[in-house]
């Protein structure tokens, strides 16, 4: 057994006894309420699963096991030469709880290396589609097309044991985390660049590889995917991509089916596409300006006739957080260190200085200050990667490494088939009417 999974074996078997037996001795106990607003409004704050991998608080943002991004770069390994941590750590620390050494992170990279292998009919079914086909959707059909190599698929119908789900969800896992940076890249060349692909770089690391095979090259380019690739990777259970595949995998669909599923629910533009709508929003409001170098009046003008239109401002507001986001801040800090006069990045950090006060006024918006998908468009610009469609397919491969460590703990501890309970309007009018 290698030694990552030989230490979640050991650490997840203890979990799952402490587990049954709270849920025994204890199962009675109330962990909260549910109001109607709450089922109106979308399950906000309803606690309804286990998440092992990170927790979310509405002031701090996240934190990954208990350590929050700035501690992070603190403590988890670099690359030698670089400053950003390697998402490799982040994966270790996520599935079992310790600050990975150098060695481990090492181990990581070039496991993952010996398990990029690409089958052939992946890029088949990606040539079939039109050039001009939504990344995330070529992203997803890729992803579905490598459920040919499910490890829990084929495990479950030779009558693989309850006992054995774990061990198969962990190579499962493991496997498509390493396969993800080619067929991503794969993507990207294709749709982009015409089809003229650039060989993996074995050498490097699981984010300077990915880096490398989009095409863009540099160091300071592989140091932005790596702290990119790291922040992305998990924001607890409830958000829409993460949900999605602890429901589709609590049915025992195996972790390609799963983590497809949550790759649909991260391309919608409340969520995950908000990135490239932020780019989007910047290049229109250039275009209808006329200046890349725009006053904060025009921004605030512009901002107040996108919400007169009925649009939402890309990049701000948040279902949980209740202060500008530390993933937000931790680009903003790389852009300070990193880049020298792009007025893509000013825009973001002028629209910084003037959207929450205009979404504030509203009188409606929980939160005004800006998320993640702020500003990771603009310094990507700068990198001279301006193909805003694809910047989704960048988070949906970090996301791989929260969500694929999570559901790998789901499996080992034996987590029910999830399945909530829905009323109809009808009922709710009547279950009200006497208050
Ligand atoms: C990785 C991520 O997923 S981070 C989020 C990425 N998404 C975006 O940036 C899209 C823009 N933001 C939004 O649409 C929202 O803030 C969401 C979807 C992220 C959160 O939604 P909610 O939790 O429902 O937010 P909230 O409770 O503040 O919504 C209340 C009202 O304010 C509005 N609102 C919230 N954020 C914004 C915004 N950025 N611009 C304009 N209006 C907003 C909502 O649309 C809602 O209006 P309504 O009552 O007329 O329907
Ligand atoms: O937490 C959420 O609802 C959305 C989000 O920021 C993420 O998934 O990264």
């Amino acid at each position: 057994m290698d030694p990552l999974k030989k230490k979640f074996f050991e650490k997840s078997q203890v979990l799952m006894k402490e587990l049954k037996a709270l849920r025994k001795e204890k199962g009675d106990v109330k962990v909260g309420e549910v109001n109607l607003k709450q089922v109106l409004t979308g399950m906000r704050g309803v606690k309804s699963m286990v998440w092992e991998t990170s927790q979310l608080d509405p002031i701090e943002g996240i934190r990954f096991r208990g350590y929050s991004i700035p501690q992070l770069k603190e403590l988890l390994p670099t690359r030698k030469g670089d400053s950003q941590p390697l998402p490799e750590g982040l994966f270790w620390l996520m599935l079992v709880d310790e600050i990975p050494s150098q060695k481990d992170v090492e181990w990581l990279s070039d496991e993952w290396e010996k398990r990029a292998y690409i089958p052939a009919h992946t890029s088949k079914v990606l040539e079939a589609l039109p050039e001009d086909t939504h990344p995330m959707t070529q992203f997803n059909i890729a992803i579905m097309s490598l459920q040919t190599e499910s490890i829990f698929a084929k495990r479950y119908a030779e009558g693989m044991s309850k006992n054995d789900y774990w061990d198969a969800s962990y190579e499962d896992s493991m496997n498509l985390i390493a396969k993800l940076p080619r067929i991503a890249a794969y993507i990207y060349r294709r749709s982009f660049h015409g089809g003229k692909h650039i060989e993996p770089d074995t050498s490097l690391d699981w984010a300077g590889n990915y880096a490398h095979m989009l095409g863009i090259e540099g160091a300071d380019f592989k140091s932005l995917m790596r702290l990119y690739l790291t922040i992305h990777a998990d924001h607890e259970g409830g958000n829409a991509s993460a949900h999605t595949v602890h429901l589709i995998n609590s049915t025992l669909s195996d972790v390609y089916n799963s983590f497809a599923g949550g790759m649909n629910s991260l391309a919608g533009p409340l969520h995950g596409l908000a990135n490239q709508e932020v780019l989007k929003f910047i290049l229109e409001l250039i275009e209808e300006l006329g200046t890349s170098k725009p006053t904060k009046e025009q921004l605030a003008a512009y901002v107040q006739k996108t919400l007169d239109s009925g649009k939402v401002i890309p990049g701000y507001g948040h279902a949980v957080l209740r202060q500008p986001d530390p993933r937000f801040i931790a680009q903003k800090k790389f852009a300070e260190e990193f880049i020298e006069n792009s007025d893509h990045v000013q825009i973001v950090w002028d629209l910084f200085d003037v959207v929450p006060d205009i979404l504030d006024s509203l009188g409606k918006v929980a939160n005004p200050w800006p998320n993640v998908d702020a500003h990771s468009g603009a310094i990507l610009v700068h990198y001279g990667l301006s193909e805003y469609q694809y910047y989704t397919v960048l988070f949906g491969v970090s996301r791989a490494l929260g969500v694929l460590a999570a559901t790998t703990w789901s499996r080992a501890l034996g987590f029910s088939l999830e399945r909530p309970k829905s009323v109809t309007s009808e009922w709710i009018k009547e279950f009200v009417k006497n208050d």
